[in-house]
């Protein structure tokens, strides 16, 4: 099989924070480069892949805080590195930026195939290329500067849909996308109040009550870890 080169901007171990596997022992690994321009985006140290930032894997590991660097490794070196840093977690989540700019079949094959879970986390807007048993979490970002639209099949391969929310034209939105699928819905659909705001919160309460859909916190948020 061919390999796959991947820019990372982070690896680190922590617990999942967001949606279905929320506290489960994951590994991070956050792909650099993303177009979709989400005005609240709380990753933007990740949207620009700029080649005068690219460093080491270790300088990357160890970094003392959020910035643009980044380096460069295939699914074969991304597995030695997770065993090089004796990471006990086996599920990981592949982040970013927007991961599915890339192709994650062979990453996520190698990784089954050495006893790990995957999860990738999306916005949608490119296709999704990885193992059919990866968790597909699909976070759809409709209308922002990037102009990209949300792909139908994305939503489709969507084991979560995880809306992120806050005000009533999220919901809207979220409405208009969920049409599209014509009853075929996603196993599991949450909505998350953008940036812990109070009233997000409360809306997103209100909703999933009426709706019966989850709630997701990003919880690592709530408890200061990573
Ligand atoms: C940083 S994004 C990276 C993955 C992919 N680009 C995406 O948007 O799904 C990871 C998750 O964080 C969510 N997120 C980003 N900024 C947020 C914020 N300020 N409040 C709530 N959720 C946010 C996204 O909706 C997504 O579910
Ligand atoms: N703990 C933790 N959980 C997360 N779930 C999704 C995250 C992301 O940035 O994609 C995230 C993150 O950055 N940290
Ligand atoms: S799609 Fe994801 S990474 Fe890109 S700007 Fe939006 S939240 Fe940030
Ligand atoms: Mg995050």
């Amino acid at each position: 099989m061919t390999t796959q080169q991947l820019s990372i901007n982070e690896v680190f171990e922590t617990i999942q924070g967001e949606g279905f596997h929320t506290g489960v022992p994951a590994i991070f690994l956050r792909l650099q480069g993303c177009p979709v321009g989400c005005p609240w985006c709380d990753t933007k140290h990740t949207w620009t892949l700029d080649d005068a930032f690219l460093t080491t894997a270790e300088a990357v590991v160890e970094k003392p805080q959020e910035s643009e660097a980044y380096f460069d490794a295939d699914e074969n070196a991304v597995l030695a590195l997770f065993e090089q840093l004796k990471y006990t977690a086996k599920h990981v989540v592949i982040t970013g930026g927007e991961p599915c700019m890339y192709d994650l079949i062979p990453l996520t094959r190698l990784l089954h195939q050495h006893g790990y879970s995957t999860q990738i986390e999306t916005s949608g807007t490119y296709e999704v290329k990885c193992d059919d048993d990866t968790w597909v979490t699909v976070s759809p970002k409709v209308d922002m500067k990037g102009g990209m639209p949300v792909l139908t099949s994305a939503l489709q391969r969507a084991n979560e849909i995880k809306h992120p929310v806050a005000m009533e034209r999220h919901v809207e939105e979220l409405d208009a996308l969920l049409a599209r699928l014509g009853g075929q819905l996603p196993a599991h659909i949450c909505l998350q109040p953008i940036s812990q705001q109070q009233r997000a919160t409360d809306l997103v309460i209100k909703t999933c009550i009426e709706r019966n859909w989850r709630l997701s916190l990003q919880t690592h948020k709530y408890i200061g870890i990573e």
